[in-house]
């Protein structure tokens, strides 16, 4: 993958007018374009048809985290809307993730498309390790944990997890090359952390072994985005 396939730009806004003029801007120099909740929840799911069509690939982060008949049903409505990503947390256990890997491929067959990745959500990159350990008591290492999830999300058919950067090489290493680490928590040194916690720099993220990186305000807060966005891929490029 050239660096600009691998940046996945979060389109973290409050309309579909502000977020097909993101696209217009950035569909050049961006190889993927992410849906989350504040904009599928405002714009609905016409969104991914629409940027699909502008040219833009699409990630749709809902996190689904439900039963397994729930979970498996929306992924087969996301596959119809021809999204190139999305994502079910791990927490969700596995035969939420077995249905819907299964249900995902069963979809794109019956339409004769390319079935949409399939990413399992690990531990977000909001959480600590002392969080982890002192509000969800969890007692698991921060990195075994993420290894044991990323490798159960792969046993059940995923395509890759999403993780922080600081667990990129053990799941690469636990997982090996053809499983998808999709990393946000990137910041390159000019951005603020914000609530971030576990990050590195766009570089740092693809030398541990990322495949796609993925930045939100780093991006949008930006007076120029475009200008944004390119000092990203030249940082990807120089590590490459
Ligand atoms: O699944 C995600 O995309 C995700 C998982 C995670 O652990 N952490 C995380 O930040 N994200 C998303 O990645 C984007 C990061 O945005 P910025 O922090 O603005 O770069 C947001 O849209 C988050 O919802």
């Amino acid at each position: 993958m050239k660096p600009p396939e691998r940046l996945i730009v979060a389109l973290d806004v409050d309309t579909e007018e502000e977020a097909l003029s993101l696209v217009d801007e950035l569909r050049d120099v961006v190889g993927v374009f992410k849906i989350g909740m504040q904009l599928f929840d405002s714009a609905g799911p016409d969104i991914v048809r629409k940027i699909t069509r502008a040219g833009g690939r699409v990630f749709v982060d809902l996190k689904f985290h439900d039963i397994p008949n729930t979970v498996s049903a929306a992924a087969r409505i996301i596959t119809r809307l021809g999204a190139y990503m999305f994502n079910v947390h791990v927490a969700g256990g596995r035969e939420m993730m077995r249905q819907t890997a299964k249900a995902t491929l069963e979809e794109a067959g019956c339409l004769g498309i390319s079935p949409p990745r399939v990413l399992g959500v690990t531990v977000l990159t909001s959480i600590s390790e002392q969080q982890l350990r002192e509000d969800l008591k969890i007692q698991l290492g921060m990195e075994e944990l993420v290894v044991e999830w990323a490798l159960m999300a792969r046993e059940c058919g995923l395509s890759g997890v999403v993780a922080s950067p600081h667990e990129i090489a053990a799941i690469r290493e636990a997982c090996g090359p053809g499983f998808l680490i999709v990393t946000p928590g990137v910041r390159p040194v000019w951005a603020d952390k914000d609530d971030q916690q576990r990050i590195t720099t766009p570089a740092q993220a693809i030398q541990l072994g990322a495949d796609y990186i993925v930045i939100g305000r780093p991006i949008l807060r930006g007076k120029n985005r475009r200008e944004a966005a390119m000092r990203i891929i030249e940082e990807l490029e120089a590590s490459i």
